[in-house]
């Protein structure tokens, strides 16, 4: 077996994945297996850039846990990769040179352990989206491995679109049917196992649901000129104070400060409606330089097949028991009656669920849905080709996969020249052959010998 680690360093923490798979089988689809994930205790790494040298040591146990799943004869062969995604981008965004620092604690840190490390980077929203494409198609079995020997085999499967919700980005992946492409950065060209995959991609910053919820917030308390705010997208009865640090502290929000307040004081009023109107302001529909957009002036081609959904997408959605609701209907009356549940009986009804989360189940519900319809243009009728997903055939759904397949040149760009035959088949084959040939030799011998021994023994 083989093994390799990635290092997803998020905005709201760090998870580390070991995958392992068959050596003799590396470019075969599928056999990438996750066999471990790890959650870093505490927030991202990004949070420590006030104590850079704490970023690094935040990872010493979910690390000691890999290396007490790895073999130890494999430790040295094995690569760890490290990417970072939308805090980091923020963090650099706001302060370049702390944002490498971080890093290279991190880097020092990694280093410390007996493995083969290949390198920490801030991975852009591009490749998030695109390696969250790979991971769930290849999980899935999409990129068929079809051998051009056997014309009548089966060359296209279709790909499964990606949404993927994170705290602070957002990314929506998919291989439209048309071929308008009228903003080249928003595509990515794949050659996977002999065919070509043209793939739209676009990641949001700030729209990840901590994020989205910060730039509501502070919108809110612009538009209102008050830092005491009635809020439709928390229970009712629900009060919070919220830090002015935290709310403006991220290049998301910092130019909407406008007070020197150092709490914003939050009541919920818990109501649906409200709450989806207020947040659809978010996402601008008025200006499209292109034939089409999904909002803030970003190209979207049409939205075309099954599209896997993961990170908060599910977390928010299976909480709501929601995951298998195909009609959006429904997943709004449920949204609706939540959302105007006490924030009491919320708490007693889930006495063991984070208090963070909790509360903010009726927001990030909420602003799930609006982005998915008013944001991406879902709509009832295709609503039910959202599947939202956890983990497929037991790896988790994330971009981490995709990364290293990549990393590792995995996936071959072409199919791996095999033999026409399997090796079975030779085997059948050349059996048969062999009796062939014994049947002709055996049959000439009678024909040409035997029947003249035959003929002198008569005489
Ligand atoms: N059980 C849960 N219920 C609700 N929210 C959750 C749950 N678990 C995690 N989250 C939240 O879901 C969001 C997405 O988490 P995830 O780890 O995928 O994102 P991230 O890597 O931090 O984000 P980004 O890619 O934007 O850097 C975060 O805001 C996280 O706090």
């Amino acid at each position: 077996m083989k093994y390799g680690i990635v290092l997803d360093a998020g905005s709201s923490h760090t998870s580390v994945y070991v995958y392992n798979w068959p050596a003799e089988k590396e470019n075969d689809t599928g056999v990438v297996q996750q066999v471990e994930v790890c959650k870093v205790d505490g927030p991202g790494i990004s949070s420590y850039s006030k104590d850079v040298e704490k970023a690094g040591l935040s990872l010493q146990d979910c690390m000691n846990t890999a290396k007490q799943v790895i073999p130890k004869k494999e430790h040295r062969d094995t690569p760890v990769y490290l990417g970072a995604t939308a805090g980091m981008r923020l963090l650099s965004l706001d302060n370049n040179k702390i944002a490498d620092k971080v890093l290279l604690s991190v880097e020092k840190s990694l280093r410390l352990y007996p493995f083969d490390f290949q390198g920490c980077r801030i991975i852009t929203g591009q490749e998030e989206g695109a390696y969250g494409w790979i991971s769930i198609n290849y999980m899935l079995g999409n990129f068929k491995q079809s051998s051009s020997w056997m014309p009548f085999q089966q060359t296209s499967t279709e790909t499964s679109g990606a949404l993927d919700l994170g705290g602070a980005s957002t990314q929506i992946t998919f291989e439209p049917t048309d071929s308008i492409n009228e903003s080249p950065e928003n595509f990515m060209l794949f050659r996977l196992y002999g065919k070509t995959y043209n793939v739209y991609t676009h990641s949001f910053l700030c729209y990840g649901k901590d994020q989205a919820l910060r730039l509501r917030l502070a919108n809110d308390v612009k538009n209102a000129g008050s830092t005491n705010l009635q809020n439709p997208c928390f229970n009712p009865g629900y009060v919070k104070n919220m830090s002015a640090v935290d709310l403006y502290g991220s290049p998301c929000t910092a130019k909407y400060k406008l007070f020197s307040s150092s709490f914003i004081l939050i009541t919920g009023t818990g109501d649906y409606h409200q709450c989806q109107q207020n947040l659809q302001d978010m996402f601008n529909k008025t200006e499209c330089p292109y034939s089409r957009c999904s909002f803030n002036r970003i190209f979207q081609p049409e939205l075309s097949g099954n599209f896997g959904a993961f990170s908060a997408f599910y977390f928010v959605m299976n909480f709501l028991n929601l995951t298998s609701e195909k009609d959006l209907s429904k997943v709004k009356e449920t949204l609706k009656e939540f959302c105007s549940e006490s924030w009491q009986q919320v708490k007693e009804k889930f006495p063991d669920i984070k208090e963070k989360y909790l509360s903010e189940y009726c927001f990030s519900g909420t602003y799930i849905l609006t982005l998915l319809e008013m944001g991406y243009g879902f709509t009832s009728e295709n609503w039910g080709n959202i599947n939202f997903l956890r983990k497929i055939k037991g790896s988790d759904a994330a971009w981490t996969l995709g990364y290293m397949l990549n990393l590792t040149n995995m996936i071959p760009a072409e199919l791996p020249s095999s033999p026409p035959l399997s090796h079975a088949s030779y085997v059948g084959l050349m059996v048969l052959f062999s009796f062939l040939l014994a049947s002709v030799v055996f049959i000439g011998w009678l024909y040409f010998w035997k029947p003249r021994c035959l003929q002198k023994g008569i005489i």
